[in-house]
This record gives structure tokens, C-alpha cells and sequence, in this order.
């Protein structure tokens, strides 16, 4: 449905609160020719009726040869503003700047944030933007779940379908997604809801099956054909087999004669009840970056390629954001997440 200017305005005034936005802070809306104009309007409009001191920072589309498709997740690492130092000044001099290109994986968003400034991505459209509407519930939720995988030595996740994936923890941190960029050098994205860390350098081992209803991202599309199955050794994707998706998948994949791509990167599930497993397949592909998917209750959520967010060495441009259904998620053999439904902590479960 579409959203009227003044109700967006509303749900980034209630965002930006949330995200410490008052009458001390300055805000940098970084958009470019390809942003939702609403959402730079809204931004704007709601730091002002903050009292903040809001300005804009523009910058040209990055395009690169090998991209395809216009989804803002699918190449990632390189940007606009890779090599720019200028403009990277201008967003640190920020206290929270409203990223509405997406600097995601990029080690230019890194250094923004290390000089203490906030970050908040919003590219979905406003549609999406109202139905999941940030709470500081969601954070309390969240961040419970953070405390027992930052605990956690071992991850692990079993299927139905014949998914048996392990890995290591402790080498990177915890990331949480609540929605505000509410402490110094946070970044997070609105809509989401859901956590995740990566496994540690070549620990991930296992199977991961694919089963009809789970999801490709980039590619916006539901598994539907017969299951793509993933083995992984030492922390690579070492086969990729099944139908047409496994060969959709692996032909894509091969497109970047990158062997980082095959690399596991960050594992985590959802935690969003306000978002939808069938959201995705009410939007056309160029209308959204598919966040229900990533953050829907009860999913698991694993992603393939770079993992600069958090100084990793792999900085490959492809990026597979890949939530699956009906999975059981342990943390050192105690289960999160039994068959799609979040059974611990108790303090981050939402009542059904
Ligand atoms: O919110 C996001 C979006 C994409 C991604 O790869 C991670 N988190
Ligand atoms: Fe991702």
C-alpha cells in the first residue's frame, strides 16, 4: 500500500527519537539520484522537527562491470564512496548519518563508524518501513539473544529437509539488526529484527539443504523447484547440486571468478514477528532488498562472501543473503530455534 509523506515523516520522527536524535545531534542524510526521494524527505524533515541540524550528502551511483540486477545487496564492499575521502569526512562529521545508498560491507562504513558516528540504513520502501515499525521491545528482545551466542563456543543447524551445518564461535562479534542506531558507532537497519555472527575462519562444516519455501537473495526467489543442497568444508561451499535453482545458484556464483565467494559469512536467525515469509512474493524484485525474508520469527539466516563488517580478510563483492524455514538452531547443543519456532532465550520470544 502506498504511504502518505506526512505518515513516513511520523515513523522516521518515532525512528530517529528512538535513535537519540534531539537538539544536540547533526544529522547527514547520504542519498543518490536512485533513493526513495519520501524517505530523504521524511529524514530530513523529522531531524528538523527534532531540533537536530540535518544536511545532505550526494553522491553518484557506483556501478561496477561485473554487477547485475538492481538490488543494493548484491554487490557490496566497493561504493560510492570508495575513495572519497572527502565525502567520508562530511558523513563522520555527523552524529548519525541516514544511509539511504547502502555503505553495507563496505570497510568505508567501518571507518565511519570507529570515529563514534551512527549509522542507520534505510532503503526498503515505506510500505515496509510502517509494517515494521522499530520498538525498543524489539531491542529488549534482540539483545537477550545476544548474551547466549556471545557465550556460545558452537553453532549448529539440523532440518527435516537433511540440513546438518556446524561451526566454531568467538573469532568475531555478535551483530544485532533492532532497527535505531541509538549508541555511539552503532549501525543498524530498519526494518530488521534478527542477529548474527560468523563462524570462525574454516570451522563451518556440514550440509545445508535448501528446501522449497526457503529463499535466494539476491535473486528474490523461493526455492521451488527440487531442494539445492550446500556441502561445506572448512568453512567453503565445496558443491552446490539439486535442479534448476542449484544450477542457478552456481552459475551465478561462478559469474564473479571470485573463490571467496564460496566463503560461508555471518549465521543468525530471526526474530521479527512484524515481518513476513510471503512479503517477498507480493513486491517486484527492484521494489525492495527482501528484509521480511532476512528477519522473519523463527527463520535461519546464512549468507555467503565478505566479512569486512567486522575486519575479516574476504572482501568479495557477492553476497548471498540465503533464510531458510523449519530449521532447529543450537548454541552449544542448547536449542534457540526448534523447527522455524524461537524456543530460548525465553526474554526473546514474542507470545504466539
Ligand atoms: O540488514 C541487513 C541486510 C543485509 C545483510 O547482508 C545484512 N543485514
Ligand atoms: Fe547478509
Amino acid at each position: 500500500m502506498p504511504v502518505s509523506q506526512s505518515e513516513l515523516t511520523q515513523h522516521f520522527e518515532h525512528v530517529l527519537k528512538l535513535s537519540r536524535v534531539d537538539e544536540t545531534q547533526s544529522v547527514a542524510v547520504l542519498k543518490s539520484h536512485y533513493s526513495n526521494p519520501f524517505i530523504v524527505t521524511a529524514a530530513m524533515e523529522a531531524s528538523y522537527r527534532l531540533g537536530a541540524k540535518a544536511y545532505a550528502v550526494e553522491l553518484p551511483a557506483f556501478n561496477h562491470r561485473t554487477a547485475m540486477g538492481n538490488d543494493l545487496t548484491a554487490y557490496v564492499g566497493h561504493t560510492a564512496l570508495t575513495g572519497h575521502p572527502a565525502a567520508q569526512q562530511a558523513l563522520m562529521a555527523a552524529d548519525l548519518v541516514v544511509d539511504t545508498m547502502m555503505l553495507l560491507h563496505s570497510p568505508e562504513q567501518e571507518a565511519i563508524l570507529e570515529s563514534g558516528t551512527r549509522i542507520l540504513l534505510a532503503v526498503e520502501p515505506p510500505e515496509m518501513l510502517a509494517r515494521m515499525l522499530p520498538s525498543e521491545d524489539d531491542k529488549r528482545r534482540v539483545e537477550a539473544a545476544r548474551q547466549p551466542f556471545e557465550a556460545a563456543e558452537s553453532f549448529r543447524v539440523t532440518s527435516a529437509a537433511g540440513t546438518d551445518f556446524r561451526a566454531s564461535l568467538g573469532q568475531y562479534p555478535v551483530v544485532t539488526e533492532y532497527g535505531f542506531a541509538d549508541e555511539p558507532g552503532r549501525w543498524d537497519h530498519w526494518p530488521s529484527g534478527f542477529l548474527f555472527s560468523w563462524p570462525n575462519e574454516g570451522s563451518a562444516e556440514g550440509k545445508l539443504v535448501l528446501d522449497v519455501g526457503d529463499i535466494l537473495l539476491p535473486f528474490k526467489t523461493y526455492v521451488r523447484d527440487k531442494p539445492v543442497t550446500l556441502e561445506i568444508e572448512e568453512g567453503f561451499i565445496r558443491r552446490i547440486h539439486g535442479g534448476f535453482d542449484a544450477e542457478y545458484l552456481r552459475e551465478y556464483m561462478a559469474h564473479f571468478k571470485d573463490p571467496d565467494v564460496y566463503a560461508i559469512s555471518h549465521i543468525g536467525w530471526g526474530l521479527q514477528p512484524r515481518a513476513q515469509w510471503t512479503a517477498l512474493g507480493l513486491h517486484d524484485k527492484n521494489d525492495a532488498i527482501g528484509m521480511d525474508a532476512r528477519a522473519f520469527y523463527g527463520n535461519f539466516l546464512f549468507s555467503t562472501g565478505p566479512n569486512t563488517e567486522v575486519g575479516g580478510p574476504r572482501n568479495t563483492p557477492c553476497h548471498m543473503d540465503i533464510p531458510m524455514r523449519h530449521c532447529s538452531v543450537y548454541l552449544d547443543d542448547q536449542a534457540v530455534v526448534v523447527e522455524g519456532d524461537v524456543v530460548a532465550p525465553e526474554a526473546s520470544r514474542i507470545e504466539t
